[in-house]
């Protein structure tokens, strides 16, 4: 640091703290012969030849052994000023101060050879130049702190102190050596500075001498400790507090006694300061030697003091002074080799950041602050890391999901495809009677039996077939309640819970809306389509060409009107494969009545049914109501029931179940067999051959009586829906279907004959066990629950105004509670009132996403009938309403 500008120091202030390893700096300096050697002739031996070297003058005459040239960092001639020395060989380390280093300055030489001369000059100068320094540079705040000690005779004494007690020497582990309880007074300026300096002067231990008057008889230390601190305003906010110290150390010099000519206090304090300096010389030459233990700082107290000075951390320059008379020639000598030595230990200076308490808090504040950013931004890091871990895991689970997904719809198309091909395999009737737990096998059996049996020519054996058929498919009624019954079992929870479309729960629960896609599955099931479509066509031929038709004659007919007969002697047979899938129930008195009956009535029973005579069967028209339709039902089914295998046996079932099977699809006929059953004209097989008559006679009535016919199976149905506990859906569905058409008979005998056959299992007429789905399917209870969610949709389906106006309607109290409960409740439940029924229909239908009552399509249940190229599809009981059995 050859000049101190604040640029250097700002460097400094950079932190660039690590140590600077260098050499002391050395110099000698010669001082001019005194006026007493001077006046013994005495000569110079010693001159500099340069900067740099001095060199013995009078080597050819001693012949030593001695070098006779030294070179050093910087040597002085003796006309050299002080100042010179001070700028060339101690200012820049004198002032490292002021950047935080510390410094010493020596002065080493023997007894009156210009040290104290020499060190107060460069003291005067440094401290001079140093609050130069302090004055320019205002934007740092210093403090100034002197300290002045002496050893005197291995004693430490303060100089600023008038009291002459030793100071004791302590070690920190921080500081090294400290001097206990000396002095240090804080500078107000450099004249307060030269004030301490000049009470050190005045303090100081000196003595008179045969070499010097005014011999220093101790070695002096002045210490001069700086701070520094950047001012806040100044921006420097960065900036540490530096502190360092120089000392300027003013050696006692080394004497001879026999020179000095000393004695008593003299030779005393000679010997110590001797002592001392031997010490220092062998520190400085151990350190010279780079041997860095056991190294002797203590054996006295002026190396244990100055030994961070000594090859430690501080910036040294060693000025030497010297006589050059040839009379002091060997202490010349000596100092040239402590010079020499000097010279070759290095320092290793570094900046001192010291913190003041104010500078510490503040130092910590700005830590703290720190720290406390890196853990936001930590913190934001983790946070960041956290939401793509979140990310990356929602994007695997839409993978996950979006291959569920997939393999769902997988498998719903392999389903599907499946079902299409059973539907294209035509074997959909056969499928279904091996999955009916309750008729399997004894409709097969049933079925060959008749068709066995029966067909004897082409027109009955096509209307066996059809009603076999019709069977098959009632049969896929039943199985398709038991595969996919929603109100069968934990299903029934569900399925109106969900908000799904008509489609969707059409789909879910009753196969595929067959109006999607029904072209191509019509062209596919083409051939079945045909089948259904000549299946219905005999029907209709039978309904509309039954007076025009003459077809071969029936062998159990002798009416005039054979065709007529024929025909429903052909459905008999037909619906007698329906019913005997019916199992007998050996407890029904009514069987047991009918088993009681003549067998010559039963043997009879076709030419009875020739001979029955109109009117008769009229009178039982006019007294026959929907119960003893019932009865006759269930007479009907025992009969079968309780049929043995003989012939006549099978004749009179022939009867029974000709006049039942004319009663559905003769819908032309204005009496039907339900009539014909009736319990009192059943018990004897003439009634029901004039009931098979007087149907033939019927299908002659006009279309006003179908309509009649109709409304009131329409009535009965809806009664036996009610006493049935039928589900409100299934009601609801297949009352929409009614519409009058002759078609809806075909779907009306189907579904009076399974709720005929329904409630007479619920009255005990008919107990078939195992029979699981019966029990679920017509449980109060079941249709209790269907009304609760019927209930739940109704938020829905309606808004806040038509719910208003539906209890009003429905007479609930707007006040009160659990309305749409209510409201649900009292649907379906009047089955004597059509105004009633129709509203409750179009409630449900809403409810569950039916098209309007009149509107719902008889495709949407697989019961298309009519060859509609545009609506077709091929007939799938699978995917028919739910039945309850
Ligand atoms: N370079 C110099 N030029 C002129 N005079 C000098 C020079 N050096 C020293 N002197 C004079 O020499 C005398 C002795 O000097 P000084 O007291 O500084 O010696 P010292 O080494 O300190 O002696 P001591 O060790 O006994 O204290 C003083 O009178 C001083 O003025």
């Amino acid at each position: 640091m050859g000049s101190i500008n604040g640029e250097e120091v700002m460097e400094w202030d950079g932190q660039d703290s690590s140590a600077q390893e260098e050499k002391i700096f050395v110099a000698v300096r010669l001082r001019p012969l005194n006026e007493r050697e001077l006046s013994k002739n005495d000569v110079a031996d010693w001159e500099c030849i340069n900067n740099n070297t001095v060199i013995f003058k009078n080597s050819l005459q001693e012949r030593s052994m001695f070098p006779t040239a030294y070179t050093f960092d910087r040597v002085f001639r003796s006309d050299s000023p002080t100042r010179q020395v001070y700028e060339e060989a101690a200012k820049k380390i004198a002032l490292s101060v002021l950047s935080g280093m510390n410094s010493t300055i020596f002065a080493y030489g023997q007894t009156s050879s210009g040290k104290t001369y020499t060190m107060s000059g460069i003291t005067e100068y440094a401290v001079k130049d140093i609050y130069d320094y302090i004055d320019k540079h205002v934007e740092r705040e210093f403090v100034l702190k002197f300290s002045a000690m002496e050893i005197y005779n291995e004693a430490v004494k303060d100089l600023l102190s008038t009291d002459g007690t030793p100071l004791r020497l302590l070690d920190d582990p921080e500081k090294g050596t400290i001097v206990d309880k000396l002095t240090e007074v804080t500078l107000r300026d450099s004249s307060h500075l030269k004030e301490l300096l000049s009470v050190c002067e005045s303090q100081r231990q000196t003595g008179e001498t045969t070499l010097n008057e005014m011999s220093s008889r101790s070695h002096q230390i002045l210490r001069l400790i700086v701070e520094s601190e950047a001012h806040e305003y100044f921006g420097a906010e960065n900036s540490s507090t530096l502190t360092a110290s120089v000392n300027f150390v003013d050696l006692a010099g080394s004497e001879r006694a026999s020179q000095t000519l000393s004695a008593g206090a003299r030779l005393k304090e000679g010997s110590h300061i001797n002592r001392s300096l031997l010490t220092l010389g062998t520190v400085i030459r151990k350190l010279s030697k780079g041997r860095n233990a056991h190294i002797p700082y203590r054996d006295s107290k002026l190396t244990r003091i100055l030994q961070n000075s000594l090859g430690g951390n501080a910036k040294t320059a060693v000025i030497c002074t010297m006589s050059p008379a040839h009379s002091h020639l060997e202490q010349s000598r000596n100092t040239l080799l402590f010079a020499s030595c000097a010279k070759q230990v290095s320092t290793n200076a570094q900046v001192n950041v010291v913190m003041s308490e104010k500078a510490l808090v503040k130092q910590l504040q700005r830590e703290l602050a720190r720290m406390e950013n890196e853990l936001r931004n930590l913190s934001s890091l983790s946070a960041s890391s956290d939401s793509k871990s979140a990310l990356k895991e929602k994007e695997l689970l839409i993978e996950k999901m979006d291959k569920e997904i997939k393999d769902l719809t997988h498998q719903r198309d392999l389903a599907q495809s499946r079902v299409e091909g059973m539907l294209r395999s035509g074997g959909e009737s056969k499928s279904w009677v091996h999955m009916n737990n309750l008729e399997k096998g004894s409709w097969t059996d049933e079925y060959s039996a008749s068709e066995a049996s029966e067909i004897s020519d082409p027109f009955r054996s096509d209307v066996v077939s059809n009603a076999s058929r019709l069977s098959d498919k009632f049969q896929g009624v039943v199985n398709s309640s038991r595969i996919e019954d929603p109100f069968l079992e934990n299903k029934e929870d569900h399925f109106l819970s969900d908000d799904t479309s008509p489609s969707l729960y059409i789909d879910k629960y009753f196969g595929p809306d067959p109006s999607r896609g029904w072209e191509k599955i019509g062209q596919e099931n083409h051939k079945d389509f045909e089948d259904d479509c000549k299946e219905v066509q005999c029907i209709e031929i039978d309904f509309t060409k039954r007076n025009t038709v003459s077809l071969e004659q029936p062998p159990c007919s002798s009416d005039e009107d054979g065709s007529d007969h024929s025909v429903i002697v052909s459905r008999s047979k037909s619906s007698a494969a329906i019913l005997t899938t019916i199992k007998k129930s050996p407890s029904s008195k009514v069987a047991e009545e009918i088993e009681d009956a003549p067998q010559d009535n039963k043997a009879n029973s076709k030419e009875k049914v020739s001979d029955v005579e109109p009117e008769a069967n009229s009178e039982d028209l006019c007294t026959k109501d929907s119960q003893s339709s019932i009865k006759s039902e269930e007479v009907q089914i025992i009969k079968i029931m309780n049929e043995d295998s003989g012939a006549k046996q099978q004749e009179e079932n022939c009867v029974v179940e000709l006049n039942e099977v004319t009663k559905p699809k003769s819908v032309k006929q204005s009496d039907d067999n339900l009539e014909l059953e009736d319990k009192k004209t059943l018990n004897n097989q003439e009634k029901a051959a004039d009931n098979g008559i007087e149907k033939a006679q019927d299908t002659k009535q006009s279309g006003s009586d179908w309509q009649t016919e109709f409304e009131r199976q329409k009535r009965e149905i809806i009664e036996l829906w009610d006493s049935c506990n039928i589900p409100l859906v299934h009601r609801t569905y297949f009352f929409l279907l009614f519409k009058g058409e002759p078609s809806d008979a075909v779907y009306m005998e189907v579904e009076l004959r399974r709720l005929s056959f329904l409630k007479n299992r619920l009255h005990g007429a008919i107990v078939v066990k195992d029979d699981q789905s019966f029990t679920h399917s017509s449980s109060a209870k079941a249709l209790n629950r269907e009304r609760e969610m019927l209930s739940k949709r109704m938020l829905k389906k309606f808004s806040g105004k038509d719910r208003e106006i539906l209890y009003k309607k429905w007479g609930i109290d707007l006040k009160s509670k659990q309305r749409r409960l209510q409201l649900s409740r009292k649907l379906w439940t009047d089955a004597t009132n059509m105004a009633h029924i129709k509203e409750s229909a179009s409630i449900v239908a809403k409810l569950v996403g039916f098209k309007e009552p009149g509107q719902a399509p008889k495709e949407m249940f697989g019961l298309s009938f009519s060859p509609k190229p545009a609506n077709f599809r091929s007939f799938s009981w699978k995917h028919s309403l739910p039945s309850m059995m």
